[in-house]
């Protein structure tokens, strides 16, 4: 007695591990959407079949029984057509949720009934009832929704369990297609199981993958290139809502002397401080990248000239408050505003201009970029920002 409630246990803590492979809250809205496309591609490919396994087993009917086959006909029309129009008006983008979430059950159903169906008219269990009756648990396994599983498996036992309070049946037939459908039933979820598994920890692996080359890890800040991705389009959006953006690009000042008198390990640990207090003075539209050893670059939509250095004069007070060797850090910082029709590009060398002069003026300060670049692009500001 005690080694079976043991081995229950063991049973419970296995399928507790199971569940726990699942992916975290907020991701699995974006892990549903990838699956489905999935299930979306097994929905067309079923529409292209329906009406071909339809007019076979019409065709069938006609040859071998034609005194059925109207009938069938007919039944076929009713139970599977309305269904399978359904299931592709489901398929439209502009479909409401509800529609798209029912999918899979009325290909369940559609071809649940196609079994059913196809069995009564030829009068009893043939070799494709119990195949067709396994096909929803093959869509069940394909859906990434434990509850659409659930759905399938239910649907694949009701056509056989029926079958035994029909009249003139031979039960023993139905018991041993009932027998086979619980043993493959089993294996598909098992087989289920893993393959969900893996697919989820694939998953998570690609959001890991990406976010480690989206995210400095040092920092946490974006790096120059996710920076770059995103934005390009909040430009474009602000350009054409005609609100203004500005770009603050700030250096930390005698890094490299930190650096040499405290190691490596602690001039990290300021980079990150430094980040912090940088990310505070952020609000939730704005971007904020690390390009280089200790260059930091935030871009600020619906953020004006006048308010970009005010910005920049909250930023300089948020770093002093932190420190290394004793003094409080310090920052220089360029700020420059997007002139109209202006590239990301150009308005980063103006930032990067303005750093610069904010450096040559005795650091700890920000410097605002002239209005456009008065002078020829240099080799440096084209190596670092490119030319458009
Ligand atoms: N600890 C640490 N140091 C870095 C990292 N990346 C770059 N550095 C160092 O940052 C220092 C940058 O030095 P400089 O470009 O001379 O700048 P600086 O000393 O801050 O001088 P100014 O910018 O002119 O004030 C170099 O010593 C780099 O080795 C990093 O990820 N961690």
């Amino acid at each position: 007695m005690r080694e079976v409630s043991n081995s229950f246990r063991r049973l419970i803590a296995r399928l507790r591990v199971i569940s726990r492979m699942s992916v975290p809250r907020n991701l699995r809205d974006q892990y549903y959407h990838q699956q489905e496309q999935r299930l979306v591609a097994l929905a067309r490919l079923f529409f292209l079949l329906t009406p071909i396994v339809y007019l076979m087993f019409s065709f069938w009917d006609f040859i071998v029984q034609p005194d059925v086959a109207q009938r069938a006909l007919y039944t076929r029309l009713i139970g599977v057509v309305p269904m399978a129009i359904i299931a592709g008006l489901s398929q439209q983008k502009n479909a409401p949720g509800y529609l798209r979430e029912l999918t899979l059950i009325f290909i369940v159903c559609a071809i649940s009934a196609l079994a059913a169906v196809t069995s009564l008219s030829v009068g009893g269990i043939i070799w494709s009832l119990p195949v067709f009756t396994m096909f929803p648990i093959l869509v069940g396994a394909f859906s990434p929704r434990r509850w659409h599983l659930l759905v399938c498996v239910v649907s694949c036992l009701i056509i056989p369990l029926s079958g035994l309070f029909l009249r003139d049946v031979d039960r023993i037939v139905w018991i041993h297609y009932i027998l086979y459908l619980v043993i493959a039933t089993v294996f598909t979820l098992i087989l289920q199981f893993s393959a969900e598994k893996s697919r989820r920890a694939q998953f998570m692996l690609e959001i890991q993958l990406k976010q480690d080359a989206h995210t400095d890890t040092l920092t946490g800040m974006l790096t120059r290139r996710r920076f770059y991705e995103l934005a390009r389009p909040l430009l474009e959006k602000a350009a054409s809502r005609k609100v203004p953006v500005s770009i603050l690009f700030a250096d930390l000042d005698h890094f490299k002397l930190i650096n040499d008198r405290l190691g490596h390990e602690a001039g990290d640990l300021v980079l990150h401080d430094t980040a912090d207090a940088l990310r505070m003075m952020m609000g939730p539209e704005d971007l904020l990248g690390r390009f280089g050893g200790e260059e930091f670059v935030a871009l600020l939509p619906g953020v004006g000239a006048e308010d970009a250095k005010r910005v920049a004069a909250r930023m300089l007070v948020a770093v002093s408050g932190r420190q290394a060797l004793g003094t409080p850090l310090s920052i220089s910082i360029g700020v420059s505003t997007v002139g109209a029709g202006e590239s990301l590009k150009n308005v980063l060398s103006r930032a990067d201009a303005a750093l610069l002069e904010a450096k040559r003026l005795g650091r700890g300060r920000y410097s605002v970029a002239a209005p456009t670049l008065d002078t020829v692009p240099t080799l440096e500001s084209v190596a670092r920002f490119g030319t458009t």
